[in-house]
């Protein structure tokens, strides 16, 4: 597995394949990996013939300085678990590699940015899509694979991609969970015993509202119900919860004839955790 930590050395890398003809699939990551990278990963083994990683802690996606500290690294476990499965190459560039610094310029979805997470983590999403574009234009990879854990990253990133007629194909990847349902997520670490414990909650809500969905509940009245069913646990600070087209992300009217999604954020201690189910009506 090549590790590349420049620009230009990955770029060479993926050149070399592709005048090779072959096909190169990007997973991006902030590291601290878990097996729902390593989904992503297989995911990309099994749709390109070759799959290169990129670990980056992103700092203009991150709101509160004290989450980006408390980010959990370990690169030399990232780099063993990598070559395991087989990954070709690896991009893991310092913050001065990636960013110009006089940089100024971004990237954004205008709607997308500022609602649900978007509303919650101010900036976030314009990081995300900016850090992106810049992994598309310098790996050049022809498909990229990101989890449905981060729905609205997902939805965000489609968007851009369409919107900005980027030439990478976006493919989206069911979210992994532990044995006991909890979403696998590189901040679970951060969880004490009992906040571990107490953000099963999450999962539980989001069987329960998809099980009133399909008996045809939506709406306000659905969302209070599942912050009722939340407030079983006097753990869980909830932060939000939404239910909306699963393509969309609009509103969604009382009688549902589409897909939704139920998007839930909590914090449990100070971590800030998020999980998602998308639900169809009867
Ligand atoms: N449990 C999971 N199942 C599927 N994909 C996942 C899962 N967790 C993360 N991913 C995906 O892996 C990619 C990299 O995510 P990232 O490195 O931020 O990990 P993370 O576990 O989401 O970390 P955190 O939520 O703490 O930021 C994203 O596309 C994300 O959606
Ligand atoms: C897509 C991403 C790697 C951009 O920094 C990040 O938001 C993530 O890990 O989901
Ligand atoms: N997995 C999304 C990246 C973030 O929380 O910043």
């Amino acid at each position: 597995m090549k590790i590349c930590r420049t620009k230009q050395d990955i770029r060479d890398t993926v050149q070399r394949f592709q005048a090779a003809g072959e096909s190169v699939a990007l997973v991006p990551t902030m590291g601290y990996l878990h097996e729902g990278h390593m989904t992503l990963v297989r995911s990309a083994k099994a749709n390109a013939v070759r799959v290169i990683v990129s670990i980056f802690v992103n700092p203009t996606q991150f709101g509160e300085a004290a989450d980006l500290a408390a980010y959990p690294r370990d690169e030399a476990r990232d780099f063993k678990m990598l070559e395991t499965e087989g990954v070709d190459a690896v991009f893991c560039p310092a913050v001065e590699e990636m960013y110009h610094p006089l940089k100024q310029t971004t990237v954004l979805t205008e709607d997308l940015d500022k609602v649900l997470m978007g509303a919650l983590r101010p900036g976030h999403f314009k990081g995300v899509c900016t850090v992106v574009t810049k992994l598309f234009n310098i790996t050049g990879a022809d498909k990229a694979f990101f989890g449905e854990k981060d729905y609205q990253q997902l939805q965000v990133i489609k968007t851009m991609v369409r919107d900005l007629d980027m030439p990478i194909e976006i493919i989206g990847v069911p979210t992994v969970r532990d044995v006991d349902g909890l979403a696998m997520s590189s901040r679970n670490v951060r969880l004490t015993p009992e906040d571990r414990q107490a953000a099963l909650i999450l999962n539980k809500a989001l069987a329960f509202a998809d099980y009133e969905v399909s008996d045809g509940r939506t709406g306000p009245d659905l969302e209070q119900e599942i912050r009722d069913f939340i407030a079983r646990e006097p753990r869980a600070k909830l932060e939000s919860v939404d239910v909306r087209d699963a393509e969309t992300l609009a509103e969604v009217p009382s009688t549902i004839t589409r897909p939704v999604v139920i998007l839930l954020a909590a914090r449990f201690g100070d971590v800030l955790l998020i999980d998602q189910r998308v639900a169809n009506p009867a």
